[in-house]
């Protein structure tokens, strides 16, 4: 695993989050679905607590956006996706703004479970990886790897490399 370095780690445990607009891909259920999961992965290996707000601006907004066009007036950011495949989504480290929010390419079919598009729940859990101050991973069974494998949502579990990455250093004890 990888962080992007101590200092970007948010200063609370209970984070709010928006989801700003929906993939016509899937039922809105489906999308709410899978964003509540992919934020449960990590609360479940933190003592992290996730609150969904509906209008305001949250700590995680959450959109789903295309080229720069539509990704400048729906993001405000100047990384702008690249049509079909390639790139998926992208989330931003912990800070204040645009820090945690995670954009998803809106070129790219999304799916709830399905193995025909990919799977927003994993595309999800990924982004929030980053979200919380986590960078790629070169181990290749990792969740922060840094390309897209089908895995099923039912019976993902999140792998231990991603479990050590999310945990900071213990505090160095002094040697005896
Ligand atoms: C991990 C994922 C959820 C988020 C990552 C991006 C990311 O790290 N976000 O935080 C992603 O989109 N990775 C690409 C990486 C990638 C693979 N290829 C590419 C061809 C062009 C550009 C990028 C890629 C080869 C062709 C397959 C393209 C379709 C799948 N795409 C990927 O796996
Ligand atoms: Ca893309
Ligand atoms: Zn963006
Ligand atoms: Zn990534």
């Amino acid at each position: 695993f990888s962080t992007f370095g101590g200092e970007l780690k948010w200063p609370k445990n209970s984070l709010t989050y928006r989801i700003e607009n929906y993939t016509p891909d899937m039922s809105r259920s489906e999308v709410d679905n899978s964003i509540e999961k992919a934020l449960n992965v990590w609360a479940k290996v933190t003592p992290l607590k996730f609150n969904k707000i509906y209008s305001g601006t949250a700590d995680i907004m959450i959109s789903f956006g295309g080229d720069v066009r539509g990704h400048f007036i729906s993001h405000g950011d100047y990384y702008p996706f690249d049509g079909p495949g390639g790139t998926l989504a992208h989330a931003f480290a912990p800070s204040s703004g645009i820090g945690g929010d995670a954009h998803f390419d809106e070129d790219e079919r999304f799916t709830f479970r399905s193995n025909s598009g990919y799977v927003l729940f994993m595309v999800a859990a990924h982004e929030f990886g980053h979200s919380l101050g986590l960078s790629h991973s070169d181990d290749p069974g990792a969740l922060m790897y840094p390309t897209y494998s089908y895995r099923n949502p039912d019976t993902f579990v999140l792998p231990h490399d991603d479990v050590k990455g999310i945990h900071p250093p213990p505090p160095s004890t002094p040697d005896a």
